[in-house]
């Protein structure tokens, strides 16, 4: 078993904690994403996990064993940075077996990952080529050589791919998840970027200052989010976030009140301080004139297969809406209507920026709305 399991884990430099209590478990074989902004912990979390940092408080446990005091030797971890850390003055094939000479593998079985590992990542024929001649793509592909030449259980991945252009990144991040169904090793991937968590973790883990604030898989986060946070998180454009009271059946958005649906009302009554959550892709652009809101574009790009436009709404506050397909060209400063698509709506306590409807197991544990 090579599960990893969080039990109550904070780390402290000094007086400054910097990872909070963190209680969750990774199991065997499954692809974590941490995610989260610069300095959340992401990198001192997968450093303790590695064990290249010590504990202050709680335990970790490793395959059932509590690594706490375990050398990062011991830990049977295949660990891929940022910076690559290869030998320069080394040729590949070096790079990639000499881990595996100190193991004192048999020279037979070193040749034979090696070639496999060349093999998957189509480096075969570069055997012979000083790292130092390499471009940035084919170093970051030695630098997963000889990670998994290892064939260790777990497989720990710091931001391996930020020094990447972007078409280059996309390829570097289909052949990791599929060295990972081959490998099916625990594996942990740290990482600021939210398309690459979407696309490569089976769950991510987001963090903020140290603490963990939603574990999930990328579908629950994207349709699910914890808090405002999360949900500010993930997505592009970002989920709309816009301030609003909810008084006997109405939205108040400013001075304009909209009426909400059965539904909703049903399980927000009274008054609430909330802040609407509304993606792009749930806000649509009208020329109906019954339409919920009023308000007026202040720009709009076209990307071909994609219309983002910004609006402002009465009150001042600015809004995106995205679609597909065709559309009616809209221009700056045209007054449109605006339509939310109401089952995609989440609200937030305004105070504590938790989501008012997150649901467990798929159901939202204040009823059936979203239903
Ligand atoms: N050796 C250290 N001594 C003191 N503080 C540290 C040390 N290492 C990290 N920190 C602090 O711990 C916090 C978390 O840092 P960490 O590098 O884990 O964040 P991160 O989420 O990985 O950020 P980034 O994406 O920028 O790498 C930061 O406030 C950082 O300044």
């Amino acid at each position: 078993m090579h599960n990893i399991i969080f039990d109550n884990v904070s780390k402290s430099y000094g007086n400054k904690e910097v990872i909070k209590q963190l209680n969750f478990e990774i199991q065997e074989g499954e692809r974590v994403v941490f995610l989260g902004p610069s300095g959340c912990g992401k990198s001192t979390t997968l450093r303790l996990v590695a064990g290249f940092e010590d504990i202050t408080d709680g335990k970790l446990f490793m395959g059932g064993t509590c690594v706490n005091n375990m050398a990062p030797g011991k830990r049977n971890i295949a660990m891929v940075f940022q910076s690559y850390a290869l030998f320069p003055h080394m040729d590949v094939w070096e790079n990639i077996i000499f881990g595996l000479k100190i193991q004192k593998l048999g020279k037979k079985e070193i040749e034979k990952r090696a070639k496999d590992a060349l093999e998957m990542l189509h480096l075969d024929g570069f055997e012979q080529r000083l790292v130092k001649s390499l471009s940035g793509g084919q170093k970051q592909r030695v630098a997963l050589c000889r990670a998994i030449v290892k064939q260790s259980p777990y497989f720990l991945l710091d931001e391996p791919l930020s020094n990447l252009d972007a078409q280059l990144r996309q390829q570097a991040r289909q052949n990791l998840v599929r060295i990972h169904e081959i490998n099916k090793s625990t594996m942990i991937y740290v990482t600021h970027d939210q398309v690459e968590a979407m696309t490569v973790g089976q769950r991510i883990a987001v963090l903020r200052d140290g603490t963990l604030q939603q574990i999930a898989t990328p579908r629950e986060i994207y349709d699910n989010p914890s808090n405002a946070f999360v949900a500010s998180f993930i997505g592009s454009p970002a989920m709309n976030l816009i301030t609003a009271d909810i008084v006997d059946g109405h939205l108040f958005i400013g001075k304009v009140a909209v009426p909400l649906p059965d539904r909703i009302t049903a399980v927000l009554t009274g008054k609430h301080s909330v802040i609407v959550g509304i993606r792009p892709e749930n806000i649509h652009i009208t020329t109906d004139d019954r339409a919920m809101l009023k308000g007026s574009c202040r720009y709009t790009e076209n990307t071909g297969n994609l219309q983002t436009t910004q609006l402002y709404l009465a009150d001042g506050t600015a809004i995106f809406s995205q679609f597909a397909g065709e559309t009616y060209e809209i221009k700056a400063g045209e007054n449109v209507g605006i339509q939310f698509l109401w089952e995609n709506v989440l609200f937030f306590d305004r105070e504590t920026e938790i989501n008012l409807y997150v649901r467990e197991k798929g159901e939202n544990k204040y009823g059936n709305y979203r239903n």
